[in-house]
């Protein structure tokens, strides 16, 4: 018997349907459907023009002194992560502290973050890097708003503030800002890179070795007492105060730091940077940092290098924040950027060598 045009209808409308299915799914890989996805460039781009172009330099964080030492692990980790990284031992560190914003001469007397970026090598050369604030939160919690931000706080020419008509209306659309703000008005600007408690802000997915997987954020926490910047006269600081404070304390010895891993409880907010964990949490110790020598970018090992937060070792993996992926490839695009222009000379390089000339 001769197939019925119905019978026909039925295949080519499912084959029709399929095709449909197959053109959605390639739409969406090639990233015209679906959130629209930002690139590194347009970030880094956007804090060019936020912060003025400064070739050679890191597009954020662009001032910065790198240091040595090492990370003596508790071994108490390990109940968190397989990472060996986190097993009894002692681990060569490489690191650079920073402040926040594009420009490398700028003065330290600003109400900016206060950073560290760390690479623990383990024996066998895997690495942990990570880049961290000294703050608990951060003021947007994706890429859009990110860059948004960016644009709103772009100082104007006439000013040199940010324009009022383009800030108000950023703030009234991102509320999520307000709770970074409360923090930076109430909290202590810290008056030493050593007397700093640094956060990985971001939530991180630790697994032991049964497989267990939490969420974990971490901090690294000072052996030297918090004391505050004078906030009412920021601008009367010498410019490289913090920097030289570094070097002349580093002379003097060490500097430490507690790495405290923080366990999510059930209900904390682990996609969103914006949200501080509340409350007491399962704290482990999980080892010491120690810093026993500073060096400017020009003779230090910090500068020509990525401190990309999604550089994890086995045991540590990112969560579901999606700034994580946003930085990874911002810091890439800032990276190749620098890395094609060739280096500059650093604030606190250009101080010693002009000294060291006397
Ligand atoms: C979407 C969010 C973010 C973007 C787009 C971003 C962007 C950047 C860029 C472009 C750099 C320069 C990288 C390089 O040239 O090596 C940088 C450096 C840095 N960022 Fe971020 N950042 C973000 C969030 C954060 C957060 C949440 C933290 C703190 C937990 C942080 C801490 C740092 C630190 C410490 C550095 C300096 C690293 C170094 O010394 O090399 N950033 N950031």
């Amino acid at each position: 018997m001769p197939p019925t045009r119905r019978a026909f209808a039925a295949p080519a409308a499912l084959i029709g349907a399929i095709v449909l299915l197959l053109a959605a799914a390639f739409a969406w890989a090639a990233g015209w459907l679906g959130p629209k996805r930002i690139d590194g460039g347009t970030i880094v781009t956007a804090l060019d023009a936020n912060g003025g172009r400064h070739p050679h330099y890191r597009r954020a964080h662009a001032k910065g002194l790198c240091f040595t030492g090492a990370f003596d692990a508790t071994g108490n980790g390990a109940a968190l992560s397989e990472a060996v990284l986190l097993r009894r031992g002692r681990y060569p560190v490489l690191g650079r502290f920073s402040l926040g914003g594009g420009n490398p001469l700028a003065g330290d007397g600003r109400p900016v973050f206060h950073a560290i970026a760390l690479r623990l090598t383990a024996p066998d050369g895997e690495e942990w890097r990570m880049a961290m604030d000294h703050t608990p939160i951060f003021p947007v919690a994706d890429v859009p708003s990110f860059v948004a931000l960016q644009r709103a706080t772009t100082p104007d020419p006439r000013t040199g503030k940010p324009d009022p008509a383009i800030l108000a209306p950023f703030i009234a659309a991102h509320p999520e800002v307000k709770a970074f703000q409360d923090y930076m008005a109430h909290a202590v600007l810290p008056n030493s890179f050593a007397n700093a408690t640094y956060y990985s802000i971001n939530a991180f997915r630790f697994t032991d070795s049964a497989g267990a997987a939490r969420l974990v954020r971490w901090r690294f926490v000072p052996e030297a007492p918090l004391a505050g910047l004078d906030l009412a006269h920021l601008d009367a600081l010498p410019r490289d105060y913090l920097f030289r404070e570094m070097v002349a304390r580093t002379a003097r010895g060490p500097s430490r730091w507690r790495l405290e891993l923080v366990v999510a409880n059930p209900g904390d907010v682990t996609d969103k940077a914006t949200v501080a964990w509340q409350g007491p949490h399962r704290t482990i110790d999980a080892g010491t940092l120690t810093l026993s020598a500073v060096q400017p970018e020009e003779t230090g090992a910090c500068r020509d290098i990525n401190f990309d937060p999604t550089i994890l070792p086995r045991g540590i993996g990112l969560s579901d924040d999606p700034l994580l992926a946003a930085r990874s490839k911002a810091y890439s695009s800032s990276f190749n950027r620098r890395a094609a222009e060739g280096p500059g000379p650093s604030a606190i390089g250009q101080d010693l060598a002009k000294e060291t000339a006397r």
